[in-house]
């Protein structure tokens, strides 16, 4: 594995200090800090000027004592293999906590997708696929999408996975179409998960969520329906970013302008608001509440101390690094983790794989209530345990979701 990025060197400091704090042995951190299996995938790409460029993916398998391997798929000019390692980290832990039948996995391209014509994406996307297809499958390893990727990528690859079974698999990707086996609530499942634990934390802080301003970092599947979601329950939403920039709006931004962004309907700078030119500006703005919800490492030491909300419900992966918790939690600020804030998707995304197992399908209401009911058992099991023993909210969810995994892999006799 190549050296640990700042990403997932944090991501391990956390679970060294969660197996401690919970009382494992030494020997549960040694397996649970690494994967069971790397794939390392090279993908030529016939590019429309004619030339060969060959992109470089990962597919992580981290753990699966719970069951088959499940987590997203990101394209991501940046991303680094250590990067995806702890993203998978992550993934084990969120499908723990949320009681579901899985381990954890996360893929990675290093790509802009925003580079490349529709034709070359479908090409990457379709040539990912059938490069990752010997270790997936529907009871094996279940992918989704991530940043960089969507349901029509999902739609490519289930298509190019069905090929290559000779048959239609469509168990095997999730956040597909509703025309191709989806369901319409994944669209934006992670967006309205942020949504209900913001509620769900803002009714035991506060006296509720309604009134209250929110700040986003992120105007993607995830940000720009956390904003559609909040405002439906009663919150203004006082500024929001992209790579581009922040838009800040004091008397509050339509979420269906950041939703048009989103679509791509309207430039980022067309959103009714002050531009500022730092996409970073959000994360420091007036309000109750902020939402990062683009990428990992925006909430630094450096940063930390200007954050003016006094709860953060963690849409991205990995937004908050540990020394800026430290000083976030000196502050009384409250942090809502990632594998209990965002784990919307991933619900979702197992009650879309139960109903395609069972080639059925439930209305959008009826799964609505399902991801909901779901989602506001986890905030009162955390925060309970987070009441209970006083560590930060990340202590005691790692700590819940690591219980699990410990007993599966004991019973299992791996440990
Ligand atoms: N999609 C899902 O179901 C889930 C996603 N997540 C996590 O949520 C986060 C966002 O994912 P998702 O919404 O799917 O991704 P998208 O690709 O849909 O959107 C990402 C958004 O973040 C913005 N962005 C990227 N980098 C920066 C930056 N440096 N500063 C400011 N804005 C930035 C992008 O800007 P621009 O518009 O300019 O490109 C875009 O608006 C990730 O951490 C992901 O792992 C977690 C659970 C599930
Ligand atoms: O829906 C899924 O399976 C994956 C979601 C994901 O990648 C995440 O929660 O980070």
């Amino acid at each position: 594995m190549q050296s640990e990025s700042g990403f997932l060197a944090y991501v391990l400091a956390q679970l060294k200090r969660s197996v401690e704090l919970g009382g494992f042995p030494e020997d549960f951190y040694a397996m649970i800090s690494r994967p069971k299996r790397i794939l390392h995938v090279y993908i030529p790409v016939k590019m429309d000027s004619g030339r060969i460029e060959v992109f470089e993916g990962y597919r992580v398998q981290h753990n699966d004592a719970l069951g088959p391997f499940k987590g997203g798929i990101r394209f991501h000019p940046e991303v680094t293999l250590a990067d995806d390692v702890a993203l998978a980290i992550l993934m084990t832990l969120k499908n723990s906590l949320a009681g579901l039948p899985y381990g954890g996995a996360k893929g990675a391209v290093r790509v802009d997708p925003k580079r490349l014509s529709q034709r070359e994406l479908e090409e990457l996307s379709r040539g990912y696929a059938r490069a990752i297809a010997p270790l997936i499958g529907d009871l094996v390893d279940i992918p989704a999408p991530d940043v960089g990727t969507n349901s029509q990528i999902m739609a490519w690859m289930v298509d190019e996975y069905s090929k290559i079974a000779g048959r239609n698999a469509p168990a095997v990707f999730t956040s597909k179409p509703p025309e191709l086996w989806g369901n319409p609530v994944r669209e934006y499942a992670t967006g309205f998960g942020v949504a209900v634990v913001a509620r769900e934390m803002a009714k035991r802080l506060w006296d509720g969520i309604e009134g209250k301003t929110a700040a986003i970092h992120g105007a993607g599947n995830t940000g720009a329906w956390a904003a559609y979601w909040l405002e439906k329950m009663g919150v203004k939403i006082v500024a929001v970013s992209s790579t581009k920039g922040t838009v800040y709006n004091k008397a509050g931004i339509p979420a269906a302008e950041i939703l048009r962004y989103y679509k791509r309907e309207i430039p980022f700078e067309k959103i009714p608001g002050e531009f500022i030119k730092d996409p970073e500006a959000s994360l420091n703005v007036e309000a109750d509440l902020l939402v990062p919800a683009a990428i990992e490492n925006v909430i630094r030491s450096d940063n930390a101390g200007q954050v003016k909300a006094r709860l953060v419900v963690e849409g991205a992966n990995g937004p908050t690094t540990p020394e800026a918790e430290r000083v976030l939690y000196q502050r009384g600020v409250v942090v809502v983790p990632d594998i209990l804030a965002n784990a919307g998707g991933v619900i979702m995304s197992y009650l879309e794989w139960v109903e395609n197992l069972q080639w059925l399908s439930w209305d959008e209401e009826e799964t609505r209530k399902r991801l909901e009911a779901i989602m506001v058992n986890n905030v009162a099991r955390v925060y309970q345990r987070w009441q209970k023993e006083k560590w930060t909210m990340r202590d005691a969810a790692i700590v819940t979701a690591l219980e699990r995994i410990y007993k599966a892999m004991k019973l299992r006799g791996w440990i």
